[in-house]
Formats: C-alpha cells, sequence, structure tokens
C-alpha cells in the first residue's frame, strides 16, 4: 500500500505509547499488555447451510437445530455453502482494494466517496486514553442506505448493492431460523431489518510493529441482531469464550456468523453476544467485510420471553450509547447499561 493511503497510525500511537511508559502505567487500565494472553486454537462449527433447502425435513430441522445451538453456545459460528457467489467476494476485494488505496486525505475527507456519511471512514482509536483501546486498523463503516437510496451508478455501488441483495437473505433465514428456535413464529426482521438499515464494513489491518501490544481492533461486541463475516486468510480474529481468547481459524470457504447484542436482548440471553478482537501482524496487512444485519432506527427491542433481564430500548437509543460510551470512555459498554436490577 502507497505510503500516502496508510492513516498516520504510528505518529498517533507514538505519542500515546510514550505516554503510558512515561506515566508509570497510571493511564486508568489496568491490564496494558492485553494481546499476552492464552489463547487456544479452536475449529468453530462449520455449519453446511445448504441442508435449508433440502426437501427432507429431518435434515432441515437438524441443520436448524445446530444453527441455533451454536449461538446458545458459542454466539459464534461458520457456514459453508451460503450461495453468495465467488464472483461476488472477487468483485468485493477489487473495490475495497481501490478505496483503500485512495490517499489518506481523500479517505478522511467529507462526502469524498459518492454520498457516504461523512464519518463512514475512521482509523485508529480517537478517544483510547491507553494500548488497551488503541485500534490499528482503518475502516469504512456504511449505512447501506447511503448507497442502495443512490442513484449513482459506478463499479462500488453496484458490487455492494449485488452483495447487499444476496447477504440480506441470507441474514433473514438465519434470523427466522433463530426466532422459530425460540418458538416465535414473528414479523420482526421482515418489518424492521430493512436491507437499508443494514451496515456494511471494510476493515483494514496495516501490519503492526508493536504486534504483541496492540489490538487491531479492541474488544467489542456487535450491535447487530447479526454479524456475517468475510476475513483474508491472515488471521488475527479471537473470540473470548469461557475466560479465554480463542483464535479463529481463517477458512476461505466459510462465512463467519456472529451474534450480535440486540439477538441476545431479544432472546433474553439464550443467544449469546460474544466480545471477540483482533490482534495485529507485525508483517502481514489484513482485511475483514463485516455486514450487520440491522432494524431501523426507531425499532424498539424488547425481550420474547418473560421476564425480561433489559429494559426495553430501540436501536437508535442503543447506538447513541454505544457513541457517546466510545467517545467519552474509550471503549463500548452496551447491553451491560441495559440491564434491569
Ligand atoms: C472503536 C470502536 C468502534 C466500535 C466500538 C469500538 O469500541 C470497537 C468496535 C466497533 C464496533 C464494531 C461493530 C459495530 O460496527 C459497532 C457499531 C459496534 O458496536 O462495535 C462498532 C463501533 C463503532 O463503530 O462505533
Ligand atoms: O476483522 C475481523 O475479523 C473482525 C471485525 C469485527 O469484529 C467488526 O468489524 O465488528
Ligand atoms: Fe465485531
Amino acid at each position: 500500500m502507497d505510503s500516502d493511503s496508510n492513516p498516520p497510525l504510528h505518529e498517533a500511537y507514538e505519542m500515546l505509547l510514550n505516554k503510558t511508559r512515561n506515566s508509570n502505567e497510571q493511564s486508568g487500565c489496568d491490564d496494558d499488555k492485553v494481546v499476552v494472553v492464552v489463547v487456544e486454537d479452536t475449529e468453530l462449527a462449520v455449519i453446511n447451510v445448504r441442508h435449508l433447502a433440502e426437501s427432507d425435513e429431518v435434515r432441515r430441522e437438524k441443520c436448524k437445530s445446530e444453527i441455533a445451538k451454536a449461538s446458545e453456545e458459542w454466539g459464534f459460528f461458520q457456514i459453508v455453502n451460503h450461495g453468495i457467489s465467488n464472483d461476488v467476494f472477487s468483485g468485493l476485494r477489487v473495490e475495497r482494494e481501490k478505496i483503500f488505496q485512495q490517499t489518506f486525505e481523500k479517505k478522511s475527507k467529507e462526502n469524498t466517496f459518492f454520498n457516504f456519511s461523512a464519518d463512514s471512514y475512521s482509523w485508529g482509536a480517537p478517544s483510547a486514553t491507553c494500548i488497551r483501546q488503541l485500534s490499528w486498523s482503518e475502516a469504512f463503516h456504511i449505512p447501506l442506505t447511503d448507497i442502495l437510496g443512490s442513484s449513482e451508478s459506478n463499479t462500488f455501488s453496484s458490487t455492494i448493492k449485488e452483495f447487499a441483495t444476496e447477504v440480506s437473505t441470507l441474514a433473514k433465514t438465519l434470523a427466522d431460523i433463530l426466532a422459530e428456535k425460540m418458538g416465535q413464529k414473528c414479523s420482526l426482521f421482515e418489518e424492521n431489518c430493512l436491507p437499508s438499515s443494514c451496515y456494511f464494513r471494510l476493515n483494514r489491518y496495516p501490519p503492526c510493529p508493536l504486534a504483541s501490544e496492540i489490538h487491531g481492533l479492541q474488544p467489542h461486541t456487535d450491535s447487530s441482531f447479526l454479524t456475517i463475516l468475510h476475513q483474508d486468510e491472515v488471521g488475527g480474529l479471537q473470540i473470548m469464550k469461557d475466560g479465554k481468547w480463542i483464535a479463529v481459524k481463517p477458512n476461505p470457504d466459510a462465512l463467519l456468523i456472529i451474534i450480535g447484542d440486540l439477538f441476545q436482548a431479544w432472546s433474553n440471553g439464550v443467544y449469546k453476544s460474544l466480545q471477540h478482537r483482533v490482534v495485529t501482524n507485525p508483517r502481514l496487512e489484513r482485511f475483514s467485510m463485516a455486514y450487520f444485519f440491522c432494524p431501523s432506527n426507531d425499532t424498539v427491542i424488547r425481550s420474547c420471553t418473560e421476564k425480561s433481564e433489559y429494559r426495553n430500548f430501540s436501536f437508535g437509543e442503543y447506538m447513541q450509547e454505544v457513541r457517546d460510551d466510545v467517545q467519552k470512555l474509550g471503549y463500548k459498554i452496551g447491553l451491560p447499561k441495559f440491564l434491569i436490577r
């Protein structure tokens, strides 16, 4: 990657590293060497979702049960034979390369790309107060309404439109299965999670000289109902399970499904929204793409069973809370703030 296109991570982070060293660990963070922890390599469940289209009801139901079980126990699983064509992913890779290769100045300028919202591009962690909160990455976090609602025609928007159409069907199928397995037949997703209320995120993790000390993306849960993630072959994604970080081995044929906060709240804690993070690589650049299956901002999330662990909240209210916390504290709190005590 051209040096003009890299965000100034070195400069920004150098200051924070020095500050942390000089302040003799009085940074307010109790665990600065976070990346050095026990990590196990585990094969996540791989579910062949082609079985969902089978005429044999027993096989269909078995596949649905696997999806629900993985969402309860892990909140993370992989799917294969998901039906999204390789051509769509090849197209996305080409567009991703083009967009990240633009100069940093252009990427960070408002409205440079199509009609993206001004804050679609982000890099690093502007509110971080200690090493633990740093994110050695840049991202385009694109509200799909910006693309689907625009009449502009170019290869970027047509490729994303094609992907959004295919992936939204997949996301809704998975969400409906999870609802059905909770004994709910509802129109929640059909009515509220429209292709235009979802988000698409392109992540780029440049090589990091201090890879053992700095996250590529700080630990977080996703704010969606569920996320469909495609990671390249480099690796670096880890999930927190039973107090341990577990590395997720890249599988080029699979998509990762991550249960998000909204499903945890809606299912009253049955489906788990797990913390995950990305660790950096000292030599290799890494990319990932995420589709966040989200409702419109005014959708109220209420748990589908009694007695609710969480108070009702609208998605807009939830995201505002996330943004405020990231800005004030340098990290996201998320669902614990909505627990009924
Ligand atoms: C720096 C951050 C941005 C983020 C919250 C976080 O503290 C860490 C992860 C980011 C993420 C990823 C998934 C969702 O897109 C998101 C909205 C979320 O809940 O966590 C974003 C947050 C964001 O962009 O504000
Ligand atoms: O890059 C990855 O593998 C994970 C990205 C992620 O967690 C996110 O975008 O929310
Ligand atoms: Fe995430």
